[in-house]
């Protein structure tokens, strides 16, 4: 990973312009940008013609993002407004007005509603694996672009089930509220050792597939299900269908994404098809499984007992309860049920899962902000050019994001034929393409111009020029 320090140092010229278009020095002292720019998203106001420097970038971040990430933006000069916990919708929409960027995990919910009120949104950062939460389309085609940390608390998730399996094996969270509240209930009657036993993992990917290589570690047989075939880990096995694994496993434990097709994949057929005793881990997201079919299956005496990490409706700040929505009525009943682990989403939630994922996705935030570098964009064309070369007299660098329709790149270069065209690349992804370029030879008086000639042309999202 590059050092996030040197990211704005590869820019180098000290330019701006003014509203009138006139050129200013700009101060090159440490904590100042050394980094100019147009910036427009095609809905934007037109306060957004006004050139700004890395100090003018201002970062919303919330849900207590880690403090590594405010390091990271801090340094670069940005200003950070941070918060411990998500905001409720209108606030978020007033917050959200201004910022170049955002920074949440898995509560705050960026639909179109709150994503159109982003007049200067260039990127959102999931400081988190899922991106469930964001309406990735809409962003995208609003120019957009969406990060992630894809696998910085895979390990995490991996280590907690692995707790989880034992603790339901042993009920020891029952045992442990007896003793607290006074009662010693020593018993061995439905208490196993997990050596042996079958674990089926739903959901092979980065989560699965490690959970699967601990799993195995302590003598456990592992099966998995997905709809993609992959390559199994040690001697672990895919099955073919959910409702093999489902009839195999002694442990049924889900690592999918939130998805139209993962909506209550375990509900009364699923449960009705498992193991008679058989136990239910769900620390993917709270739509996957029918919670209240899993309390009728474990009120039955079908399921002996269930870990859960996520909810279909999640409060929003520490210090609320599962009864405080009450969308979640089948809260009351869950937690009547014994030898049933309720955890708040805290499958990624370990100190060194959170400073990874803070350093980690600021710095994909950094780049894209600073040289539109989008390569491992979640819903974005990912294109990348090396540093801008500094050496090179009057360069500039050309972000043009644009509806994928013919005749777009001859339109552009067309505009910039007059300037040598250094580097080009250009990737798209659906609707949407994104093309960067490295021109020289661009006389500084000349990049208003540019940049207004760039902006009228009939499919452009978004423009952004870096000098
Ligand atoms: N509780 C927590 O704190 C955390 C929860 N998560 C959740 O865990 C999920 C999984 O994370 P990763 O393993 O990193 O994701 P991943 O993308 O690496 O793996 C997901 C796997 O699920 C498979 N899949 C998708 N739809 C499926 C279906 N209908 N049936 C069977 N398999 C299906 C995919 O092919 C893929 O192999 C995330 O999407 C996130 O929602 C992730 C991190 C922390
Ligand atoms: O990484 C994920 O997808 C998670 O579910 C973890 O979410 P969090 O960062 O704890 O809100």
């Amino acid at each position: 990973m590059s050092n996030p320090q040197d990211i704005a140092s590869t820019f180098k010229r000290a330019m701006s312009f003014n509203e009138s278009g006139s050129q200013n020095a700009v101060s090159t002292s440490p904590t100042q940008s050394y980094l100019s720019q147009y910036n427009t998203l095609s809905h934007k106001t037109s306060k957004a013609l006004k050139p700004f420097s890395t100090g003018d970038i201002k970062i919303l971040l919330l849900e207590n993002v880690n403090a590594t990430a405010i390091d990271v933006f801090k340094n670069q000069g940005y200003q950070v407004e941070f918060y411990k916990s998500s905001l409720p919708e209108e606030e978020l929409i007033e917050k959200i007005r201004d910022v170049h960027a955002v920074g949440i995990r898995s509560k705050t919910k960026l639909t179109e509603k709150i994503l159109k009120h982003a007049k200067n949104l260039v990127v959102v950062g999931c400081f988190c694996i899922g991106t469930n939460q964001v309406d990735l389309e809409y962003a995208a085609k609003s120019g957009i672009a969406v990060f992630n940390s894809p696998f910085s608390n895979s390990r995490s998730v991996a280590e907690l089930v692995i707790a989880e399996i034992i603790t339901l094996a042993r009920q020891l969270g029952d045992r442990s509220i007896e003793l607290h509240t006074g009662t010693w209930n020593k018993v061995s009657a439905k208490c196993w050792e997990i050596r042996g036993k079958t674990l089926g993992i739903v959901g092979y990917g980065h989560i699965g597939s490690q959970l699967s290589v601990l799993a195995e570690a302590m003598g456990m047989n592992v099966i998995y299900y997905d709809v993609t075939m992959i390559m199994a880990l040690g001697n672990s096995k895919q099955v073919d269908t959910l409702d093999e694994l489902l009839q195999r496993a002694d442990f049924v434990t889900l690592h999918v994404p939130a998805t139209a097709e993962t909506k209550n994949l375990l509900s009364t057929p699923q449960f009705a098809a498992m193991k008679d005793g058989a136990y239910v881990i769900n620390a993917s997201r709270g739509t996957v499984v029918d919670i209240p079919a899993l309390v009728e299956a474990m009120k039955a005496g079908k399921i002996a007992g269930a870990a859960l990490d996520v909810y279909p409706h999640e409060p929003a700040k520490n210090g609320e309860g599962l009864f405080s929505n009450e969308l979640n009525g089948f809260a009351e009943e869950l937690c009547s049920l014994r030898n049933v682990i309720l955890t708040p989403h805290i499958g990624g939630s370990t100190e060194e899962a959170q400073s990874a994922i803070g350093i980690e996705v600021s710095s994909a935030l950094t780049k894209y902000i600073n040289e539109g570098n989008s390569i491992g964009a979640v819903n974005f064309p990912e294109v990348a050019l090396r540093d801008l070369d500094l050496d090179q007299a009057n360069s500039v660098r050309v972000l043009y994001i644009h509806q994928n329709v013919p005749g777009v790149l001859k339109t552009v270069n067309n505009i910039l034929s007059n300037h040598n065209i250094e580097k080009q690349f250009t990737d798209s992804r659906g609707d949407v393409a994104y093309l960067m370029t490295d021109i020289s030879d661009v006389d500084i008086s000349d990049i208003k111009s540019l940049y207004e000639q760039l902006e009228q042309t009939p499919y452009k999202i978004a423009t952004r020029l870096l000098y």
